[in-house]
């Protein structure tokens, strides 16, 4: 083994024994580790300052208590959690997550993502990331915003529109972004940058709603060009019928694209006419419904129970855009036999390292969660520097910037993975584009 081989191994056995009971956490440590190799080769001074030891480690995490009155008047105490990773760019910068779920590993892996996310956008952004176990999921207008009163009430002394910027992701929403600023500005008086995705009456940037999924289709704009390929044609399945995917599915139909599908956690729909995205918009933004009463308003669609990557049908292009690990190896096996030949990833680590080795083995190009996704935080990033500057861009304007910071990802990763020996392996080529900055600046930095 060579040297950066044996430092990694002996990195990763001791963050194994500190952190037995993260699963996720190492699943997204083992992603990274898989490709670093050739640059420790290359930079041994990484090594000699520890740097991969110092990156895994959050340099801030907490947890703490969220209790609440529901609506029968019963007290209620979820756990609220945020991992303040790496501030070496810039403010730490990530999404809050509501869902049952939720615990240390989830947003540790999470936080862990965003780092190198952040650092690919090219913005001056850290990374972090937390949320909660609560489910906001059938409760009240009223018990969402006691909760995030709560939760505020002990997150904001870890936050700061220069200090750790949170936002929305799986469950937290313009409605929930609005509770938590409204808690925050009421301890704290009115800062509009320290949270993102707010509305626009109070701070909000336009194009934040769309960013994460129109983003994810102009990334897979820039890799289908590397192909010689174009999007106007194909055909697409989609999972999630969230904040990703709603955008998704409009960006991919105005591009001249069908999507034929869209799920939720009980089931999905596929249309082979296409999905319209103001229908489920309609359903699970306004009335937060069940995706199966897709099919009882538009005809040419048929609803399934189970997952959308259990079905088979052909197609072009896979967007996952739920959750993490909703694609194991025999669904990646399925998605290749489905004939598609891209999975770009709207969710955060959808594929299991299994899934990742027969896309790889099978020659299905993948675009990684860290570049794909990207767009929801380039977007926060705009948001702060709007609120900083007391001014609101245009759609137009944020749009057109949200094009060329995604084309540029894939440009850099793209780059990347050529430099180091890795092909068209563009995780591998976000991973090293992503870490060069972060440990460019860390060592800049001295030991901290
Ligand atoms: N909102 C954003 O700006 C960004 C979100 N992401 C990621 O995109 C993914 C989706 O997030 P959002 O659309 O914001 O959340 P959301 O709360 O708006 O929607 C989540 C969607 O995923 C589905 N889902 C959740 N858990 C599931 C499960 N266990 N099995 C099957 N389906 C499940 C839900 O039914 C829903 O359709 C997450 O992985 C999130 O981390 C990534 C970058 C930015
Ligand atoms: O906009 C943000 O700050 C967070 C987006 C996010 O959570 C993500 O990129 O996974």
């Amino acid at each position: 083994m060579s040297e950066a081989e044996n430092y990694l191994a002996s990195v990763r056995e001791s963050l194994v024994k500190r952190d037995p009971q993260q699963p996720e956490f190492l699943e997204a440590v083992d992603n990274f580790f898989h490709t670093i190799t050739p640059v420790l080769d290359k930079h041994p001074e990484y090594i000699k300052a520890n740097l991969i030891e110092r990156l895994i480690e959050p340099e801030r995490a907490f947890q703490f208590r969220v209790p609440w009155v529901d609506d029968r008047g019963q007290v209620q105490v979820n756990r609220g959690f945020r991992v303040q990773f790496n501030g070496a760019i810039g403010p730490y910068k990530g999404g809050l997550r509501f869902h049952p779920s939720v615990n240390l590993s989830i947003v540790k892996f999470l936080g862990f993502e965003q780092v190198f996310k952040n650092s690919l956008t090219g913005l001056p952004i850290g990374g972090g990331k937390g949320g909660s176990d609560f489910n906001p999921k059938g409760r009240s207008d009223g018990e969402v915003m006691r909760f995030c009163q709560s939760f505020m009430t002990e997150l904001q002394r870890h936050i700061g529109p220069d200090i750790d910027v949170p936002a929305g992701d799986i469950g937290v929403g313009g409605r929930e972004i609005g509770y938590l600023y409204g808690q925050y500005r009421r301890l704290r008086g009115y800062q509009a940058g320290v949270l993102t995705g707010k509305g626009l009456s109070y701070g909000g940037s336009l194009a934040r709603t769309e960013a994460t999924g129109f983003g994810l289709l102009y990334y897979t704009q820039a890799l289908l060009a590397s192909q010689d390929e174009q999007l106007s044609g194909k055909k697409i399945k989609v999972s999630g019928t969230g904040n990703v995917a709603i955008y998704a599915i409009q960006k991919a139909a105005k591009l001249g694209a069908t999507v034929l599908t869209a799920s939720d956690s009980n089931g999905f729909v596929y249309d082979p006419n296409g999905i319209d995205y103001k229908v489920v918009q309609q359903i699970k933004e306004v009335e937060r419904g069940r995706i199966k009463d897709y099919a009882d308003r538009v005809e040419t669609a048929e609803y399934h129970e189970g997952s959308v990557w259990d079905f088979d049908v052909d197609y072009d292009i896979a967007l996952p855009c739920a959750t993490q690990n909703e694609i194991d190896g025999g669904r990646a096996a399925r998605i290749a036999q489905n004939g598609a030949a891209v999975v770009n990833c709207g969710s955060n680590m959808p594929c299991t390292p299994e899934a990742v080795e027969i896309f790889h083995s099978q020659k299905v190009l993948l675009g990684p969660a860290k570049a794909a996704n990207a767009g929801g935080v380039a977007v926060s990033a705009l948001e702060m520097s709007q609120n900083d500057e007391r001014l609101s861009w245009t759609f137009d304007e944020v749009d057109e910037r949200l094009q060329v910071i995604m084309h540029d990802i894939f440009a850099e990763s793209e780059k990347a993975a050529k430099e180091y020996g890795f092909g068209n392996d563009y995780l591998a080529g976000a991973n090293i584009a992503g870490f060069k900055k972060i440990a460019d600046a860390m060592l800049a930095q001295g030991v901290i």
